[in-house]
């Protein structure tokens, strides 16, 4: 069974048209959604590191951490359910708002979703910064998510539609890249303000999340509105326009062809999350579920959301914790732009089974040394040395999330689905990556009390079990328009026989020969 993945592209339809400098400009203000995420995946970690913020909302906290110090309990110096429901509560939110961003994004356009994110994440910022009682932040943390939950699930669809074919991985890869440099900036905000003399430094690195608010609210205000989305409203002449106009040619007769066809078939569906329960779309919503779910079990936030408490929690004083968050920040955003480099030159496999194999080594690596360090009641410590090749372990884990993984968790679901389904597939997507994340980010820290350096390995069985999914059922997807897609399911050994003739668009214009 030679390449099971696999499936030629050779049938699909090259259009013409260049990258224009406003196809580019606009990916890159779309982008700019992804700052809101990875702000707030940053800022907590470290927040709730700060003593004058645990002071000040969660007490109870500091108290059992200051026993356990005494106890020597590494492992469980951290457990607190309050906490993590400080964290976690912004990804219910997302969670529930992606399934009406998706309605939205549907009726009223990309546009407007990305501008209701905006919005409702501004409003959540200032409502942190100015937090006088748990309450209001709480408060304030559902609406950061409701943002998240927009932003997430309408980004990458207009990323996906405005982008071509050819660099289309590329352009959707700068949302992961802004979720990147939002988690870097966090991490040196929170560096910063840690600092600060009288306590109040985590109200600046709350209240610091309106700046990529006011980007992304501002930024989508601006935007025009992909030629897919305009078409599906209604407004066919719109779409030509501005098709003309993003691809820089008159000459767009192919892909918009394409793009009515494809309109046509959605028209036909009067209810998307009803439809993507058919046979015929089985292969997309199995990856819709499965991509974000194994994104989430690769264990990421463990290290995203708890670095500095992780590396505090095995002995890095409180400044080495902050900076060791900075610099696997640094790696992460740097990894991800190899992925931007080589996403459509070696295709999607490539990076997810190359990524899978190294993140599977570096885990084991993490857990084997933790284990020999700590044992299994926790009381041991780093030497400086140890310290350093266990900062370079993790590093080296980052970085193949950050070019597998991490951004093709957004960019794969968002160009799978025909356009009836993409909306309620990318809600799926989001919904399914905030409920894991969710769940990671409420029992880490209890995981890491009851299963030790076991949690590491935990995480390595399942970096196995997704690594092997890819190799036989993810068909690559590189290059291949987004409105043929079905053409590259219809040739895959497994999932071929979902895909009805019908729904094979472009396919019969390219018989002909006729690809303009
Ligand atoms: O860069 C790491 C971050 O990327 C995500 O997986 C989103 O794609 C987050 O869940 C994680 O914190």
């Amino acid at each position: 069974m030679e390449g099971e993945g696999f499936v030629a592209a050779s049938k699909v339809n090259i259009y013409e048209g260049r990258v224009t400098a406003f196809v580019i400009c606009t990916c890159l203000i779309a982008a700019s959604g992804g700052l809101l995420f990875g702000y707030d995946l940053g800022i907590s970690g470290g927040v709730t590191s700060m003593e004058p913020f645990l002071n000040k909302f969660f007490p109870s906290v500091l108290e059992q951490q200051s026993k356990a110090s005494q106890t020597e309990n590494q492992y469980c110096k951290f457990d607190s359910q309050l906490l993590t429901l400080f964290t976690s509560s912004l990804y219910l939110a997302a969670l529930v708002a992606s399934f009406f961003a998706s309605i939205v994004t549907r009726i009223f356009g990309r546009k407007i979703s990305m501008l209701a994110g905006g919005v409702a994440f501004l409003i959540g910022s200032i409502l942190n910064g100015v937090a006088m009682n748990i309450g209001v932040l709480i408060f304030g943390r559902l609406l950061l998510g409701v943002g998240v939950g927009f932003a997430n699930q309408s980004v990458p669809v207009y990323l996906s539609e405005m982008a071509p074919a050819s660099i289309r991985g590329a352009l959707n890869i700068g949302f992961q890249m802004a979720i990147t440099i939002g988690i870097l900036a966090a991490g040196l905000i929170n560096y910063g303000t840690a600092k600060i003399e009288g306590g109040w430094g985590w109200r600046l690195s709350l209240v610091l999340a309106v700046f990529p608010a006011v980007v992304m609210t501002a930024g989508s205000y601006l935007l025009p509105d992909t030629p897919n989305s305009i078409l599906e409203r209604g407004q066919p002449e719109k779409a030509r326009q501005m098709l003309q106009k993003v691809r820089g040619t008159q000459h767009v007769d192919a892909e918009f062809q394409d793009l009515l066809d494809a309109t046509e078939a959605a028209k036909k569906v009067d209810h998307p999350w009803t439809n993507i329960l058919q046979p015929r779309y089985r292969p997309q919503l199995v990856l819709c579920i499965l991509i974000p779910f194994f994104q989430q079990l690769t264990g990421i936030n463990v290290v995203m959301f708890y670095a500095p408490v992780l590396f505090k929690t095995l002995g890095f004083g409180d400044d080495a914790s902050l900076m060791s968050a900075v610099i696997s920040g640094i790696v992460n955003v740097l990894a991800t732009m190899v992925s931007i480099y080589s996403v459509d030159k070696f295709g999607r496999r490539v990076l997810f089974l190359e990524g899978g194999a190294q993140m599977f080594l570096f885990q084991i690596a993490i857990g084997t040394m933790i284990a020999v360090r700590f044992g299994v009641n926790g009381d041991g410590e780093l030497s400086r040395w140890d310290a350093n090749i266990l900062l370079l372990f993790i590093c080296a884990y980052v970085a193949a999330f950050a070019w597998s993984w991490g951004p093709l968790g957004w960019l794969v679901p968002s160009e799978i689905c025909p356009l009836e389904i993409r909306s309620a597939g990318q809600g799926i997507n989001v919904a399914i990556n905030m409920i894991f994340t969710f769940i990671i980010g409420q029992v880490f820290l209890s995981m890491l009390c009851h299963m030790k350096f076991g949690l590491f390995f935990f995480f390595a069985g399942f970096v196995v079990i997704m690594t092997v999914f890819v190799y036989y059922f993810l068909p690559e997807t590189k290059n291949v328009p987004i409105e043929e897609i079905n053409q590259v399911w219809k040739q895959h050994w497994f999932w071929g026989k979902y895909i009805l003739d019908e729904a094979l668009i472009g396919l019969s214009r390219h018989d002909e020969g006729r690809d303009t």
